[in-house]
C-alpha cells in the first residue's frame, strides 16, 4: 500500500503548495521589515470596506475598486536581491517576477477568503514577523469544504502554483501582532501579451 503523500509536519501535502522555511537569513529580516515601513503604505480598500492590512505595490497594480490593471513603480533596487531568492526558490526567472506587493499586518489584521487575480500566475510569499497560519479550502461537489493549512513562520517563503494557486482559496486569520509579508507574483502569459 501506498502511502498519502504528507509534507514535514505531518499534514497531507497540497499539490502545487511549496514551503521553504529559513528563506531569510535572520540578519536581514528586520531591515526587509523596516523598509516595507518606510514605504507609503495604504490601507487596502474594496467598495466600502477598509482592511487593516497596509499594502503598497510595485512593477504592476491591481485596483481592487475598479479592476484596472496597470503599471505602477519599478521594483526598487533594495527588493531585488530577495526577488532573485524568491525566483530561485519557484525555480522562474526573476523577471518573470514582475509584481511585487508588500504588506504590514498590525494587530487585528488578516486576509479573507480569496483566489488571486486572474491576472497573475505563480505566487511567492515571504513572511516576517509574527507567525501565521495560510489556511486553505476547496468547496466540495458534495457539499462542504476540503480544508489544509501551513505554518508561515518569520523568514520562511511560501510559492503557489498550480492546483494550490487556480482550485484553492486561501486565508490568514487576524494576528495578534504583526507580521509583514512581500509577495511577488508573475503574469499570465495572456496578460504579457497584451
Ligand atoms: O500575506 C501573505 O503572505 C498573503 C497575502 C495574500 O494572500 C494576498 O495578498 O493575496
Ligand atoms: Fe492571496
Amino acid at each position: 500500500m501506498t502511502p498519502n503523500p504528507i509534507d514535514l509536519f505531518g499534514y497531507p501535502a497540497l499539490s502545487g503548495l511549496d514551503l521553504c522555511l529559513d528563506h531569510v537569513r535572520p540578519e536581514a529580516e528586520t531591515g526587509l521589515s523596516n523598509g516595507i515601513d518606510r514605504l507609503d503604505l495604504t490601507p487596502f480598500r474594496f467598495q466600502q470596506w477598509t482592511g487593516k492590512r497596509l499594502t503598497t505595490s510595485f512593477g504592476w497594480r491591481y485596483d481592487f475598486e475598479t479592476g484596472g490593471f496597470d503599471r505602477a513603480d519599478p521594483v526598487p533596487g533594495w527588493l531585488l536581491p530577495v526577488r532573485d531568492s524568491a525566483a530561485r526558490f519557484a525555480g522562474l526567472p526573476a523577471d518573470a517576477l514582475e509584481q511585487v506587493l508588500l504588506t504590514r499586518y498590525d494587530p487585528g489584521a488578516g486576509i479573507g477568503w480569496h483566489r488571486d487575480r486572474p491576472v497573475f500566475e505563480h505566487v511567492v510569499g515571504i513572511s516576517l514577523g509574527a507567525e501565521a497560519t495560510l489556511r486553505f479550502r476547496r468547496r466540495r461537489p458534495a457539499g462542504g469544504f476540503d480544508r489544509h493549512s501551513i505554518d508561515l513562520p518569520a523568514r520562511s517563503a511560501y510559492h503557489l502554483s498550480g492546483e494550490a494557486r487556480w482550485d484553492w482559496e486561501h486565508s490568514i486569520a487576524p494576528m495578534a501582532a504583526t507580521r509583514w509579508s512581500i509577495t511577488f507574483r508573475s503574469l499570465r502569459a495572456a496578460v504579457r501579451a497584451g
